[in-house]
């Protein structure tokens, strides 16, 4: 659906974007993840055709951005990061002016009007001069307006950022929604655990390179170096002993005891370690967990952005 093969743009001498390569299917929901300035906006201006690269290419359902950038216009809906919205316009004018530049005609304007304001949750405001939305509502609004001429790909480029806790729950929420209704989705965003959950791939970008690119949870195994286990005896006066057990052991890199579990970090290479849990049931300890640590996403993101965050 979206394909991008060495996709770059530079600027004078300085790379915005170097060498991308992005292969996404139908439906799937692509969380573009990096610091500011990473390169998000320039890859997702490329895609709508809104600017030329340097050199390589971009494919929208097999069509080029250079030679059939009218074809993928029509495909593809881009919301930018921000967007002014007419001070003298109801939410309704405001679709059915976009709608009108899209020759959506008559009836047909109406309706569709109306099923984007259905789809976004904004019916209850389609009176309201569009100026006095919230954030939370400019950005649905924003969405809608995307959506007018039905496209099959979305470009949207941190539609969270600037929201309250509440609204980034909606807007999730509603990109959740467009994923079920089978668009292809590329969103952007300067944090990995905000998209984490909603999406089923990402790509983490930085200074202008593409850091990883798969499946969310497949990132997390990538960047993770060593792993690490958190074990809990049934009674807690055998901490110290699980500590002196393990310590040593060939494939144990060090044990930090804490309140009422210890964590084992394993040596970077160490794959299986059915032996440690053998290891300490034969030695009289009853285990109530013996789990690897979930890596956090935002550890993830530091991990894969090292030295970058002061451009966040
Ligand atoms: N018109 C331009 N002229 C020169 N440099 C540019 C231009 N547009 C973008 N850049 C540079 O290209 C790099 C990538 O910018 P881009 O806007 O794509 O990043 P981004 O990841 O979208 O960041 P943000 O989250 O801040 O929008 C940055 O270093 C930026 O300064």
């Amino acid at each position: 659906m979206i394909k991008t093969v060495d996709l770059t743009k530079k600027y004078g001498d300085a790379f915005a974007i170097r060498a991308i390569d992005l292969d996404l299917e139908p439906g799937d929901l692509f969380g573009f993840i990096g610091p500011n300035g990473a390169g998000k906006t320039t890859t997702m201006r490329i895609i709508a055709t809104l600017l030329e690269p340097s050199w390589g290419e971009a494919y929208v359902c097999g069509h080029s951005v250079h030679t059939q950038p009218k074809e993928i216009r029509r495909l593809v809906g881009y919301m930018p990061d921000f967007f002014g919205v007419y001070d003298d316009m109801t939410v309704v004018e405001y679709l059915e002016f976009f709608a009108a530049a899209y020759r959506i005609g008559g009836d047909a304007r109406k309706k569709r009007v109306d099923e984007m304001l259905d789809v976004v949750d904004l019916d209850f405001k389609r009176d309201a001069y569009a100026n006095t939305l919230s954030r939370g509502q400019t950005q649905r609004l924003g969405l809608a307006r995307t959506m007018l001429h039905d496209p099959q790909v979305l470009l949207l480029d941190e539609p969270l950022s600037g929201l309250d806790p509440r609204a980034r729950i909606e807007m999730r929420n509603l990109l959740r929604k467009l994923g079920e209704m089978g668009k292809t989705i590329i969103v952007s965003s300067h944090i990995l655990p905000e998209l984490a959950d909603v999406c089923n791939k990402v790509g983490i970008i930085d200074r202008g390179e593409l850091k990883q690119n798969a499946k969310v949870t497949e990132v997390i195994k990538m960047v993770r170096e060593h792993t690490v286990l958190v074990v809990q005896p049934a009674q807690r006066g055998q901490m110290s002993t699980i500590a002196d057990l393990l310590k040593d052991h060939a494939k144990v890199q060090g044990v930090d005891t804490g309140d009422d579990a210890v964590r084992v970090v394993l040596k970077a290479e160490v794959e299986d370690y059915s032996d440690l849990p053998k290891l300490l049931i034969e030695n009289g300890i009853a285990l109530k967990q013996f789990t690897e640590e979930e890596l956090d996403l935002e550890s993830a993101f530091m991990a894969l952005t090292k030295g970058t965050s002061t451009r966040m």
